[in-house]
C-alpha cells in the first residue's frame, strides 16, 4: 500500500499531568494539523493526590482524538510509562524534531520540574534538537502562580524561546504552530505526549 505521507515530523510534548499538553495539541491539531498521530506516553504516577485533573483514562489501544471528524482522527496512545515502553520513549525523543516543554502558570510544581524535563532531554534526546518553552493557562491569570521574568530567565538559561499560552484562548498559539516546519498535505505530525 501507498504510504498516505511523504515526510514524518515528530514532535514530543512533555510537561506535568494536567499543564495541558492535550488541550495544546487539539488546538493545534483543530487549526491546522489536520494530519496528526498523536500518542500519549505516560506515567500514572504523574498526579498528586490532591490535583484537581483527573488521571487520562489508559486504553488498551489506540483511540480516536476527534471521533466527530473522522478526517481528523488522530491516534492517542496512552503507554502509561510501562518499562516495555521504555524503547518507544527513547525512540522518540531520538527522533523529535523538536520538543516543547509545558508547564502550569498556575503551578508553581509543574515549573520546578522542567528543570527535571529538561534533564530528561539531555540523557535522551539529539544533541541540539529545537526545544521550546511554554508556560500554559495564561488566561488565568488571578491564579497565576509563576512569573514571566521566572521563566524567562530559565528560558535565557537553556538558549531557548519563551512563551506563554493559552489553549483555551489560543493565545500565542499560532506562534508555536508556525514555528516547526509548515505542514505539506502529504507531511503528517507525529505528535507525541509524554509526562
Ligand atoms: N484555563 C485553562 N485551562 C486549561 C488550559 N489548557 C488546559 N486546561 C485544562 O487543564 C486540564 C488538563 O488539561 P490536559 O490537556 O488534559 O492536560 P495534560 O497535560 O494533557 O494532562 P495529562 O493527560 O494528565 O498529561 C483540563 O481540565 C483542561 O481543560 C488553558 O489554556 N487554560
Amino acid at each position: 500500500m501507498a504510504k498516505a505521507y511523504d515526510h514524518l515530523f515528530k514532535l514530543l510534548l512533555i510537561g506535568d499531568s494536567g499543564v495541558g499538553k492535550t488541550c495544546l495539541i487539539i488546538r493545534f491539531a483543530e487549526d491546522n494539523f489536520n494530519n496528526t498521530y498523536i500518542s500519549t506516553i505516560g506515567e500514572p504516577t504523574g498526579h498528586a493526590p490532591d490535583h484537581p485533573h483527573p488521571p487520562t483514562p489508559i486504553p488498551d489501544s489506540p483511540v480516536p482524538l476527534s471521533p466527530q471528524r473522522p478526517e481528523r482522527t488522530n491516534h492517542l496512545w496512552d503507554t502509561a510509562g510501562q518499562e516495555r515502553f521504555k524503547t518507544i520513549t527513547t525512540a522518540y525523543y531520538r527522533g523529535a524534531m523538536g520538543i516543547i516543554l509545558v508547564y502550569d502558570i498556575t503551578d508553581e510544581k509543574s515549573f520546578e520540574n522542567i528543570q527535571n524535563w529538561m534533564k530528561s532531554i539531555k540523557e535522551n534526546a539529539s544533541a541540539g534538537v529545537e526545544r521550546l518553552l511554554l508556560g500554559n493557562k495564561c488566561d488565568m491569570e488571578a491564579k497565576r502562580k509563576v512569573q514571566k521574568e521566572q521563566a524567562n530567565k530559565l528560558a535565557r538559561e537553556h538558549g531557548i524561546r519563551f512563551f506563554e499560552t493559552s489553549a483555551k484562548s489560543s493565545m500565542n498559539v499560532d506562534e508555536v504552530r508556525h514555528r516547526p516546519p509548515p505542514p505539506h498535505p502529504r507531511h503528517k505530525w507525529d505528535i507525541v505526549k509524554l509526562r
